[in-house]
């Protein structure tokens, strides 16, 4: 083939490609076509890529959302609907929560969530409404309140392992010292300056492996992100629980990188249409690294249920409890599903508490008045108690930590895109309007999250105070970190176990104030007009958006309380 016949074929495919955009736009098989959004969106998912891609997702349909408020739009409800792809609508309003999500409106999970299935599909990416019903009993039981305080030893054990980490700290910072090249902190003027995102990384990396793999991955311990994972997935699933085939061939992995590369890449490629998916992960070197990383994850759950099957062992934590589920044939999960749901509970349970815990962590050193406030609350209930690591009965009534995590959650939101939900048959009506069936719908829980009818027109600020002045109730049916419904998250009871003794502990040991107090958000050009002048006056936390949002990093001065450093 020469030069010119390529060229030709590239021309025509790309003619083509307009063409069945220009159909599809004009035919409007979902009655869309009323709804305001960017033009790029209304006619093809790359505008969504592309924005997923840039790590911004949520303050910008956010912005786009509060645009298409603006009193020149002649339909009063028109802001809370933006398209933001030929088959995609984010509603904003409170209400659709329940409308899309709850039980018995029929939803299921979009094409979105194949993006992130490895080895097998688990709890979060099956997507059949009867296979997902099925695996959720097998499951269920695993995070139940009981077993839950089954699981705070091992939650307890792990933040001791970091206050070790951080008393030796202090102790070389008190002495002037400064960490290696690469390890980032020093000591100086009665603190140590770090940045504290890595350490709540390698605490909720840990725990949650203790629970889910059998075994912390001992980052705490070596200060660094590592973690073992399989160089063969085929020959080490081929010996699961023989003894005589050997251990499976292990090699080192950075599981926090691999964690939120696969999660950029899922939530950016999972937008794009599925016969694409392929080709991009072959070729485009971005997405080529993370599929790699797709990989490398699914070896750290293969690397560690090998193990567990070729050791049983009578611990109680997440695997073992995973192991004993059984769905209403009374049939357990098989050795793939075992492992895929594993890597789930490592997927969903790290990075969404790391980050969150990190968020709160950076809101408390920027607000030095709530701070204090919390520190008073914590004093009072822990006097005179020996152990620096509080117990869940403890702190888990103390009303100001409460709307501190709270708050944290809502201005944070790591959880912050719309999380998309197909109509099935027979269609759905959401605010008012009818939906038909395969229609993508989703709520931008970032947006919901700032929402000033419900949260007052201070809802950009961190100020815990709100959940004690207004009535908490109302402020629930917007208050959406978890998500709702069948497909909410299994593993909350966890989670807020973890944040309620993770936030009292450290701030009852140690005062944290913020390295550059003028720390902003790199906000890239997304906003625009007073709201940038605005936005600029309040300090941000920078952060990049995969599937989550996570903070890029937060630098801080931290100083044990009451004892110098
Ligand atoms: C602060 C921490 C956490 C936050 C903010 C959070 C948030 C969420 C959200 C928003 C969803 C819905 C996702 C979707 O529909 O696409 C979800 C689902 C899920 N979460 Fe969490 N999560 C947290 C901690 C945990 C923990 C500790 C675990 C367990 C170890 C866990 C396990 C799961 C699972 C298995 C699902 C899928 C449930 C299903 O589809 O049936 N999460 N989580």
């Amino acid at each position: 083939m020469n030069l010119i016949t390529v060229a030709i074929l590239v021309l025509l495919l790309l003619s083509a490609a307009i063409v069945i955009h220009l159909v599809y736009f004009i035919a409007d098989p979902h009655a869309l076509c009323s709804y305001p959004g960017p033009f790029l969106a209304k006619i093809s998912d790359i505008w969504l890529g592309r924005v997923a891609a840039q790590g911004h997702r949520s303050e910008l349909v956010h912005q786009l959302h509060e645009q298409h408020g603006k009193p020149h739009h002649a339909m009063q409800d028109r802001r809370i609907f933006v398209r933001l792809a030929p088959n995609h609508l984010s509603i904003s309003d409170p209400a659709a929560i329940q409308e899309i999500y709850a039980h018995g409106n029929g939803t299921t999970k979009s094409d979105f969530y194949d993006a992130f299935v490895s080895i097998t599909r688990g709890l979060f990416n099956t997507r059949s409404r009867a296979d997902h019903s099925r695996k959720r009993k097998v499951v269920a039981h695993v995070f139940s309140q009981k077993s839950v305080l089954e699981f705070e030893p091992y939650t307890r054990v792990h933040v001791a392992a970091l206050f070790r980490q951080w008393d030796r700290l202090c102790g070389l910072g008190a002495k002037g010292f400064a960490g290696k090249e690469g390890e980032g902190w020093r000591g100086e003027d009665g603190r140590v300056w770090m940045d504290c995102l890595p350490w709540f990384n390698y605490l909720a990396f840990d725990i949650i492996g203790d629970l889910a793999f059998g075994a912390p991955f001992g980052m705490l311990q070596a200060c660094a992100d590592t973690a073992p994972t399989v160089l063969s997935q085929e020959a080490a699933m081929a010996s699961y629980g023989s003894s005589e085939k050997g251990s499976p061939e292990v090699t080192y992995c950075p599981a926090v990188r691999i964690i939120n590369e696969r999660g950029e890449y899922s939530a950016s490629i999972g937008v794009l249409p599925t016969h694409w998916r392929p080709w991009l992960a072959r070729f485009v070197p971005w997405y080529r690294q993370g599929s790699a990383s797709v990989e490398l994850l699914a070896g750290m759950a293969i690397a560690a249920i090998s193990k567990r099957l070729a050791a049983p062992t009578e611990r109680t934590d997440l695997l073992s409890k995973l192991q004993q589920g059984k769905d209403k044939e009374g049939s357990p999960l098989g050795a793939k599903e075992l492992t895929a749901d594993a890597l789930t509970q490592l997927i969903a349970g790290s990075d969404t508490t790391s980050n969150t815990s990190c968020a709160i962590a950076y809101y408390l050193a920027v607000n030095p008045d709530v701070q204090q406030k919390l520190q008073a609350e914590l004093d009072a209930a822990l006097s005179g108690e020996e152990d620096p690591i509080v117990t869940f009965e403890q702190v888990k009534r103390l009303p100001y930590l409460d709307a501190v995590i709270n708050e944290g959650m809502r201005v944070h939101s790591t959880s912050g895109i719309g999380l998309p939900r197909e109509v099935a048959s027979g269609g759905l009506t959401v605010c008012g309007r009818f939906f038909p069936e395969g229609t993508v719908l989703s709520v931008p829980t970032y947006t919901v999250h700032r929402n000033k009818e419900i949260w007052g027109s201070d809802a950009d600020l961190f100020r815990p105070e709100r959940w004690l002045e207004r009535d908490k109730n109302e402020l629930q049916k917007a208050f959406n970190p978890f998500s709702f419904g069948p497909r909410g998250c299994i593993g909350r009871n966890l989670a807020s176990m973890e944040l309620f003794i993770i936030i009292a502990s450290v701030f009852q040991r140690y005062h944290f104030v913020l390295e550059e107090p003028s720390q902003k958000a790199c906000l890239q050009g997304l906003y625009r007009g007073p709201s940038l002048r605005m936005l600029m006056m309040i300090p941000q936390l920078d952060i990049k958006e995969g599937f989550l949002r996570k903070p890029v990093m937060c630098r801080v001065g931290m100083k044990r309380r009451g004892a110098g450093m």
